[in-house]
């Protein structure tokens, strides 16, 4: 499966086009709604969010609720494109009419894609670079993750994401509590933690990096189970499916790092603490007796749950601004801010779960027979009973 997404920050919509789904995969608008919702939720997020209603129109591949195997096409409009439509008018700009309407950004923000973007476009005004490097992008990544949740789901694969720090705090998550309990806690939560108790915390540190005009980052993690055994290939770097996951995730605005499993800790530990044993049962086929390395050996999946985390940098855009150069004068400036977000990793997990969701999806489709759904969901319920028995 691939996808390309299309769209500016303040532009008219975003757009995503969804290739390889199979044929005959029941999918509805509110499929991919409810996650565009969950996306826009979560503490520390600035105004913007306030303007927005996300919502996904099906324009193409879809016919009576059903995939059709042709490519899908996903639109979600910007409420904002109200407010700019002369600064991002399509029209080519008349003479005189560049002051008036184009104020060219020249001032490069530190954390930005802005100035590197320029340099490499060639762009004088740094607002074609802003608008398309702005993580109003992970929109249509969610719309695409829902459509790929919809056929994990339908196929066995569960996933579920929640904020495991935020700004040092750390959540302590009751490893007896079930996927499903997890799930409504993060849910239900303003941070999408797992754990309560720090949950008060967490906020308390957004509204003071707030008040102090600066920005937090974070931790998410994402779990996703039933995912049958020996997915993903060791035969070939590119083919490696802990590979892909890690790399999708460095893809999200403002994600510096990856871990799968119990990752950076492993560092310190020796291997009789790192690798999970083996063993088999009638009922279980085979399993590992811990899940250290979080559902993968050798770029393939065990069968056990796959378990991701992402780390997420502070917001680059500060109200207590930082020091920058001006591409026209050279001279030193100290950004101003009309509004941004404080934190936004309890968003950025959604975003997470969203493109862990299609790269899963994608490996499935990959494997399997995929021009129908019927019979690719059937393949994968053969692999699942020809593993266990192995
Ligand atoms: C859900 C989400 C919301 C974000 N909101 C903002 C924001 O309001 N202000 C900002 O400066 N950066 C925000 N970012 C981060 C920037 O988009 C990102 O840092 C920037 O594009 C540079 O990319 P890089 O950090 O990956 O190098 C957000 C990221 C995500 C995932
Ligand atoms: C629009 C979204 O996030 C935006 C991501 C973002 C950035 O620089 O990445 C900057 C802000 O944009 P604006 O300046 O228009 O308020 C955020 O609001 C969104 O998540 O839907």
């Amino acid at each position: 499966m691939r996808y390309l997404t299309a769209g500016e920050s303040h532009g008219p919509q975003l757009t995503t086009i969804l290739e390889g789904f199979p044929a005959g995969m029941p999918l509805e608008a509110d499929d991919i709604n409810n996650d565009l919702s969950r996306r826009q939720k979560g503490y520390g997020r600035g105004r913007r969010m306030q303007i927005e209603k996300d919502t996904a129109e099906i324009m193409s591949g879809v016919r009576h609720g059903l995939t059709l195997g042709s490519p899908i096409a996903l639109v979600v409009k910007n409420n904002d494109w109200k407010h700019w439509t002369k600064i991002m008018g399509a029209q080519p700009l008349e003479e005189g009419q560049e002051d008036e309407v184009k104020r060219k950004v020249s001032r490069p923000r530190p954390g930005h894609a802005d100035l590197n973007g320029a340099i490499k476009y060639g762009h004088r005004d740094m607002r074609n670079v802003l608008e398309r490097s702005s993580a109003r992008e992970t929109t249509v990544r969610v719309a695409a993750g829902a459509a790929a949740k919809k056929l994990l789901s339908l196929v066995g694969v569960d996933l579920v994401s929640h904020v495991v720090e935020i700004a040092g705090i750390k959540a302590n998550v009751d490893s007896s509590i079930t996927l499903k309990e997890l799930k409504e806690r993060a849910e239900n939560s303003p941070v999408r933690t797992g754990d309560p108790n720090v949950e008060q915390e967490m906020m308390n540190a957004i509204d003071e990096a707030k008040k102090n005009g600066d920005s937090i980052g974070g931790v998410v993690e994402v779990i996703a189970t039933g995912m049958p055994a020996g997915v993903g290939s060791y035969v070939h770097y590119d083919r490696k499916l802990d590979a892909k996951l890690a790399a999708a995730i460095v893809s999200i605005n403002a994600f510096k790092g990856v871990e799968i499993g119990i990752g950076f800790e492993a560092a310190s530990k020796p291997g009789s603490q790192v690798h999970d044993e083996i063993a088999w049962n009638k009922e279980q086929g085979y399993h590992r007796l811990t899940n250290r390395l979080g559902g993968f050996e050798g770029g393939m999946t065990t069968g056990m749950p796959i378990v991701v985390r992402g780390v997420m940098k502070p917001i680059p855009t500060l109200y207590k601004p930082l020091m920058s150069v001006d591409i026209e004068t050279k001279e030193p400036f100290s950004a101003s801010v009309e509004r941004s977000d404080s934190c936004a990793v309890p968003a950025a997990a959604v975003v997470a779960e969203s493109v862990v969701a299609w790269e899963l999806a994608n490996a499935l489709v990959e494997q399997f027979y995929s021009d129908r759904f019927d019979t690719f969901a059937a393949e994968i319920d053969k692999q699942r009973a020809y593993a266990r028995d192995f």
